[in-house]
């Protein structure tokens, strides 16, 4: 049945309308993927590669938001999808008008895909986030949509961390008054209070990607280096663990913070930390905007009792690049610009030529996947299915994919449907509530697929069922 997901297949004997997620029917595709990830090689085995598709990929329609690199345009252009590329984010009324329309998405960390976003977005069957953080994200919401999400989960760690090297030395030495005072023509040759970081220690608190890299840096350069993390983890050279928070403040001359953005990183840091930490100790914050409590911040430079501090995010940053870091945006704005030693930067620690090339390429390639193949792999709301991929040889075979809700009862009824053809290979796993099923049958006639198909739609247990071939 014809729906509002429909997408029209012009071309061949079998052209019909269906939506992407309800289509067992069009003309077969076989465009040649752009590239050849590891992915490709490990997973595809590419030799004899079939690319599935129940749609004509020209009708596939993709937003992509906020200065996507052209890495990852390119990839998805040459799939023939129909790809829409802005360059900053958009204000809630105009996000959620043009998501009706759109298959996927490709976003940054400033574009908010909230449960009231998503509600609209009825065509939606994948999010790119081109970055580390999901947390713009409700992927609760999406996975119970079957929507898939997928991220780059490291591909911009290094680049952070070297930005945050570049930080510590620069706090240590004042660098950003000095460069001011001589832009203003002021020659001011001081050396009270400024430092050699040799010797000096650093805390990490999140020892992840970005924290286990930044401490291997700030090692090699004579620093002495002090973790905290909620899991036990493997310290790196001579990095050591501490068990709380509260020891990491009171050791550390500078405190570098790489959580991500949950409930309980909220305010980390706030007026209590601050008296906590050393008499003159640096804070450095490029991890989310909402870790840190501004305010406090400032109260704790006023006093002098924090020496500095580089902050790259903050609680609200705007859509686009221009002149909109003011009140308006931060009540605390204009206080905090009138600070001594503090570095303010555009939430830049990932914006590298390397990183963003990267990101591009892998978050691009994860989506070519999904859409055409339904591999989820990698995917961070869904649970992760791989499944060797149909080849040239294999005629008349058709790929499932079930998303369904995790309740008893599902597989039996699911097989049930299944039995009657032969299924030559079939995966399935959960993730909390959710379900995802794939099953290649082989010998398969077109009738048997739309049979298939909607028999499937019918279970009640159904949230997504798409059928590929
Ligand atoms: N400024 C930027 O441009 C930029 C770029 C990339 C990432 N980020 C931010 O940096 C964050 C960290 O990135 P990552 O790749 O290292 O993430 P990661 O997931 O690899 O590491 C995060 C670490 O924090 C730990 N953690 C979580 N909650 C904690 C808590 N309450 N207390 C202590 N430790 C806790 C985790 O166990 C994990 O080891 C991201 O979530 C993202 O928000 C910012
Ligand atoms: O590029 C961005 O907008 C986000 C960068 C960073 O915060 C991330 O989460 O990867």
């Amino acid at each position: 049945m014809a729906t509002a997901r429909d997408i029209a297949h012009p071309s061949g004997d079998r052209a019909v309308s269906y939506s992407i997620d309800n289509s067992p029917v069009a003309t077969f595709h076989s465009p040649l993927s752009g590239r050849n990830s590891f992915m490709d090689n490990v997973i595809l085995s590419k030799a004899a590669q079939k690319q599935l598709k129940p749609f004509n990929t020209e009708d596939i329609k993709i937003l992509l938001l906020e200065n996507v690199n052209q890495t990852g345009k390119d990839i998805l252009t040459r799939q023939g999808y129909q790809v829409e590329a802005l360059k900053t984010s958009l204000p809630e009324a105009q996000l959620i008008e043009k998501i009706r329309d759109v298959h996927v998405i490709g976003i940054r960390s400033k574009t908010k895909l909230t449960d009231k976003v998503l509600r609209e977005a009825k065509n939606l069957l994948v999010v790119g986030c081109f970055c580390i953080g999901t947390n713009q994200v409700d992927l609760d919401y999406a996975a119970k949509h079957g929507i898939a999400v997928f991220n780059s989960p490291f591909a911009n760690s290094r680049s952070v961390a070297e930005l945050v090297i570049a930080e510590i030395i620069t706090l240590a030495r004042q660098l950003g008054d000095r460069s001011n005072e001589m832009h203003r023509g002021t020659w001011n040759k001081v050396s009270a209070k400024c430092w050699e970081i040799r010797g000096k220690t650093l805390g990490i608190v999140g020892y992840g990607h970005i924290g286990s890299q930044l401490s291997v840096l700030a090692e090699a350069m004579g620093m002495s280096v002090v973790y905290y993390d909620i899991l036990t983890l493997m310290a790196i050279g001579s990095a050591k663990q501490v068990p709380t928070l509260d020891q990491l403040l009171e050791e550390a001359d500078f405190v570098s913070l790489h959580v991500p953005e949950t409930p309980e990183t909220k305010a980390m840091i706030s007026n209590k930390q601050f008296e906590q930490m050393k008499t003159g100790s640096y804070l450095i914050n490029a991890s989310r905007g909402t870790v840190v409590d501004i305010p406090a911040l400032i109260k704790a430079m006023r006093a002098n009792k924090i020496a500095g501090a580089a902050l790259d995010v903050y609680p609200n940053e705007p859509a686009a690049n221009g002149d909109y870091f003011n009140a308006n945006l931060n009540t605390w704005g204009e206080d905090l610009r009138g600070l001594n030693n503090i570095i303010l930067t555009p939430h830049i620690g990932g914006s590298t030529e390397e990183a963003q090339r990267a990101i591009g390429v892998e978050v691009a390639e994860a989506l070519v996947r999904y859409i055409n193949q339904g591999i989820t792999f990698g995917s961070v709301n869904l649970p992760e299915i791989t499944l060797r991929s149909l080849t040239l040889d294999e005629a008349n075979h058709a790929r499932i994919i079930y998303i369904h809700r995790n309740v008893p009862g599902v597989l039996r009824k699911v097989n049930e449907i299944l039995a009657e053809h032969n299924v030559d290979k079939q995966i399935t796993d959960s993730k909390g509530g959710i379900a995802y099923l794939m099953a290649d049958i082989s010998g398969i006639k077109t009738e048997d697929i739309k049979d298939i198909h909607d028999r499937l739609d019918s279970l009640t247990s159904r949230i997504l069922t798409r059928v590929l071939y």
